[in-house]
């Protein structure tokens, strides 16, 4: 029996007290905030992909050894405006979908054809951004939607335009340790001028302005014109180091020709990603104070990358980690129609990522021979081959299989020297996956699993006395393919992969995409404590059966 895709969940808006079972450690005390795709069909029509499913956000509020669940559909105008009309009638990733289906051709080319650059979606179901004290959920487009994240309500629209020049970003910032956040976004202007650009979100503004959201003092650190001018790469992360940011010009591409005629061709967008298996992979990097680019043009094999994990610098070296694939068809794979008839049991193949470490210099001997290998690291096998024309090529090493939604122990090691990755364990056929920690050290990997239960991506919180880098717990959620099974949120711990706790909810708990937690210290608990008589009316859930542990 597989879970099921593509079916609507229903929001829980009351807060629900899980049943715990084990022991929630008294250190723990914050909200685990969520996101992912809930709801895949409107009135009589339905989304063509699971990435296209309206935003449902869910939260596990963690204090003094108790757990509160609440889930909400996130507002957006998309949600607004399909809820409505009672039927799909704005566009996402996947699906094309027109206000007024009444329309002719002709109209709809006349309504869509003086816009190079759609309106997109404000269908923020990718993730969650911590902008100062703000929070948002975000996606790819220029959109991002601020949310209370005590009660999941939705506030302003945000257009990331007002304050720079992006009409794409990417849903996975980064941020240094005072807060301020880095992204990526794409620029398309002057139809063609196509550039990325890295921006800055400062976590404060400058005093006299406090009032102001941080997002008035996005700073531009650099913008990099695309290769090709009509077609810049898809670009869904990111990596950073202390001095530098590296991103990938990949040969999966955004046709930003196709795009402007999508509407009338009754196309998706998803359609005007192509992939050209014969292009390279060029690597830039980017030095964050100078905001200029390494002038040594780095290349590799063409791949496909979604998630950075980490990368630092060693000896002059940066070393960088991706979860690489060999073409698009990730994203192929998550049709609907490819997921609908239930993942467990069939034996469908499923598109198969490779962790690779990459290790690119920062300096060229200019005397160094054609054909040389300028890594002289001891730690890794990845080479880069200098060539004829000062260009380099970088072969990587294979670190492991199988490993998906990489999370680090971001708060003390991204950028930095660093040893686990923990993650979602993808195998070749789809069952039920397991939770992975992976040891780049000794290339050694822990896993943990439960029948009939699919994990989400694993967050990493230390413990407040944390001497090693894997001092501390990782929080997941765990849903079931099997109806009788409760979800649940999985408290492990991240040494030794020991189960600590256990929270049940009753709900119709969703498959979500990316998480943030927010520590109790980030805000003012007292503001956002449960109400008494909410605490009294939230139900108590019957705790279901146990399998043993895999
Ligand atoms: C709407 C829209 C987009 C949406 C992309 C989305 C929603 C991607 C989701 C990716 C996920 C969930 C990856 C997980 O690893 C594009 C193509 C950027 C550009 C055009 C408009
Ligand atoms: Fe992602």
């Amino acid at each position: 029996m597989g879970v099921a895709f593509g079916k609507n969940k229903k929001e829980q808006v009351e807060p629900v007290r899980a049943k715990v079972t084990g022991k929630i450690p008294t250190w723990l005390r914050g909200t685990l905030l969520r996101n992912g795709p809930g709801m895949h069909t409107v009135g009589e029509t339905s989304y063509n992909h699971w990435f296209d499913g309206l935003a449902l956000l869910h939260s596990f509020t963690i204090r003094d050894g108790e757990v509160y669940y609440r889930s909400r559909y996130l507002r957006s105008d998309s949600y607004n405006a399909n809820m409505e009309a009672n039927r799909i009638v704005v566009s996402e990733f996947g699906t094309m979908a027109y206000p007024d289906p009444s329309k002719n051709i002709f109209s709809k080319a006349f309504t869509y054809l003086s816009q190079t650059i759609p309106d997109f979606t404000d269908n923020c179901l990718i993730n969650f951004m911590k902008c100062g004290e703000d929070f948002y959920a975000v996606t790819e487009t220029n959109y991002i939607r601020k949310i209370n994240p005590q009660t999941l309500e939705t506030l302003e629209k945000v257009d990331y335009r007002k304050y720079v020049t992006v009409h794409l970003a990417t849903a996975h910032p980064h941020y240094d340790s005072a807060g301020n956040v880095l992204n990526l976004g794409i620029s398309i202007v002057d139809k063609g001028k196509t550039k990325y650009v890295i921006f800055k979100i400062p976590a404060t503004a400058p005093d006299r302005t406090k009032r102001m959201s941080p997002l008035e003092h996005t700073e531009v650190i650099c913008s990099i014109p695309s290769r090709s001018l009509f077609s810049p790469s898809y670009c869904h992360s990111f990596s950073v180091t202390e001095n530098y940011i590296i991103f990938l010009e990949q040969p999966f591409k955004l046709d930003i020709l196709k795009m402007a005629t999508a509407y009338i061709r009754g196309m998706s967008w998803a359609s005007c990603l192509v992939f050209h298996g014969e292009d390279k992979t060029y690597i830039n990097i980017v030095n964050q104070r100078t905001g200029k680019p390494v002038s040594i043009k780095f290349y590799t094999d063409p791949m496909v990358v979604f998630h950075h994990v980490n990368a630092y610098e060693e000896d002059g070296c940066l070393l960088f980690d991706v979860i690489a694939y060999e073409d698009n068809s990730l994203y192929q794979w998550f049709y609907l129609s490819n997921l609908k008839e239930g993942l467990e049991g069939n034996a469908k193949i499923i598109p198969f990522p490779t962790l690779k470490r990459f290790a690119v210099p920062l300096y060229m001997d200019k005397n160094a021979e054609v054909g040389s290998n300028l890594i002289k690291l001891s730690t890794t096998t990845a080479r880069a081959l200098k060539e004829k024309d000062d260009q380099v090529y970088c072969e990587p090493e294979l670190l492991c299989e199988g490993l998906e939604l990489p999370q680090i122990n971001y708060a003390a090691h991204n950028g930095k020297p660093y040893r686990y990755i923990f993650g979602f364990d993808v195998q070749r056929t789809l069952n039920p996956n397991k939770i992975i920690k992976y040891d780049i050290l000794t290339k050694s990997s822990l896993r943990w699993g439960e029948d009939h239960y699919w994990p989400s991506e694993p967050v990493f919180l230390a413990t407040p006395d944390a001497k090693e880098e894997d001092d501390g717990i990782l929080l997941m959620t765990m849903v079931s393919s099997d109806p009788q099974k409760l979800p649940f949120l999985l408290i492990l711990d991240a040494k030794n992969f020991a189960e600590l706790a256990r929270a049940y909810v009753d709900v119709d708990m969703h498959l979500d995409l990316h998480g943030l937690f927010i520590p109790d210290t980030d805000w003012d608990t007292r503001k956002q404590a449960l109400p008494k008589e909410v605490q009294d009316r939230a139900s108590d859930c019957p705790v279901a059966s146990q399998t043993g542990q895999a």
